[in-house]
């Protein structure tokens, strides 16, 4: 048994440390440190694959109030590789819990952190940007002098390919979720589980293929549209990805991309990708659609963002292309659409596991664009 006073100390890549108890599994963790808003969500937060590689610090300060449930979880297993809370739950309660959050965590070996400022290392992350950071707990502890060399050994997430680290090796089916009306090929970058769900709840029959999918591996499932997923790691380096996408756009099949993938159609018109200076992590982030006006409360988990030009269309080898969605906080380009074909894309998460159901409509936006190929 874990000894609750266990001592735990996070190290961020400057210097900066903060003194704590364990919380989860005892140990030592390295990541990215990025820091989430949600005040829900936590079980969808720690089991999207997007998060691989990075250490979530929670803003809101109580964690785990209730516990852990089987129905939940975005994918199989929890993918951050460190958690920061301030203060856990002592008694988790919830007719759906099975277990205590700190139980999980330990069973699945993440080692995590509590009993910290999280209001200092947020406020700290976002003066000073997203940077590396370590936690370490038991008899990692043992030699504290080494630990911020170790921390600055460990790889940045500029640079790092992600996907096939987390996608299905296997191609699986979603089937239709009462008449099947289309059939999408789903490349897993990284998917979340609620987004074929979102597609299946419409009638469409989601073939899940894994990341290394071929232009052949696509259209052998005669697909009405293709979508792109969300996934870790840095776009820049999402080659195969992006030379797929562009064989989708030249036969003009309808396309969806969802975060990572909107990131890859801007690669794939030619825009550029950057970091961002910490991101944009929480489920109420203001956004607007540029096409309707209309502004949406949406779920985010992004630390790269497109570089297109937000003023006028531009012209690309696929026609126009405008951004159809900013972030009204900081005007980063959330969405992408193309005018001459039938092709868009979103930053942010509009299956919203957790978040607001506002952005519901881009699922139904994807049904028009098959709807109008089939006219
Ligand atoms: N959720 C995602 O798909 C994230 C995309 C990319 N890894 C980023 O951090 O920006």
């Amino acid at each position: 048994m874990k000894n609750p006073q266990n001592p735990a100390i996070l190290v961020l890549e400057d210097g900066r440390t903060f003194r704590g108890r364990a919380y989860g599994a005892v140990g030592e963790t390295f990541g990215e440190a990025v820091f989430s808003t949600g005040m829900t969500g936590y079980q969808e937060t720690l089991t999207d694959p997007s998060y691989h590689r990075q250490v979530v610090v929670m803003t809101a300060p109580h964690i785990g109030n209730t516990g852990v449930n089987d129905e939940d979880p975005e994918s199989k297993r929890i993918w951050v590789s460190g958690y920061v809370v301030r203060d856990p739950a002592r008694t988790p309660s919830n007719w759906r819990s099975r277990r205590s959050l700190d139980d999980e965590l330990s069973a699945q070996g993440v080692v995590g952190i509590s009993g910290i400022d999280t209001r200092a290392l947020t406020r700290h992350l976002r003066e000073r940007g997203a940077m590396r950071v370590g936690i370490f707990s038991g008899a990692a502890l043992a030699d504290e002098a080494a630990l911020l060399a170790k921390v600055r050994e460990a790889p940045q997430m500029k640079g790092a390919d992600l996907s096939g680290e987390v996608a299905t090796e296997e191609a699986y089916v979603v089937p239709a979720i009462g008449t099947k009306r289309f059939t999408v090929a789903a490349i897993d970058l990284g998917i979340k589980g609620m987004t074929p769900h979102r597609m299946a709840e419409r009638g469409i029959e989601v073939h899940v293929l894994p990341a290394t999918a071929t232009a052949e591996d696509v259209y052998a499932v005669n697909p009405d549209g293709v979508f792109f997923s969300n996934g870790p790691g840095d776009p820049a380096t999402a080659d195969h990805p992006v030379a797929l996408m562009r064989a989708v756009l030249e036969r003009s099949t309808p396309l969806f991309g969802i975060c990572f993938g909107n990131q890859i159609l801007g690669r794939a018109l030619g825009f550029g990708t950057f970091k961002l200076k910490y991101g944009h992590r929480g489920i109420n982030q203001p956004v607007q659609d540029r096409t309707t006006g209309k502004v949406e409360v949406t779920a985010h988990n992004h630390g790269f963002a497109v570089d297109a030009p937000l003023d006028a269309p531009s012209d690309t080898p696929f026609g126009r292309a405008e951004v159809s969605h900013v972030c009204l906080n900081d005007n980063v380009v959330e969405g992408l659409r193309l005018l001459d074909r039938p092709a868009f894309s979103v930053q942010y998460h509009p299956e919203a596991a957790a978040g607001p159901h506002d952005a519901a409509y881009l699922f139904d936006r994807f049904v028009s664009l098959m709807e109008g190929q089939r006219a």
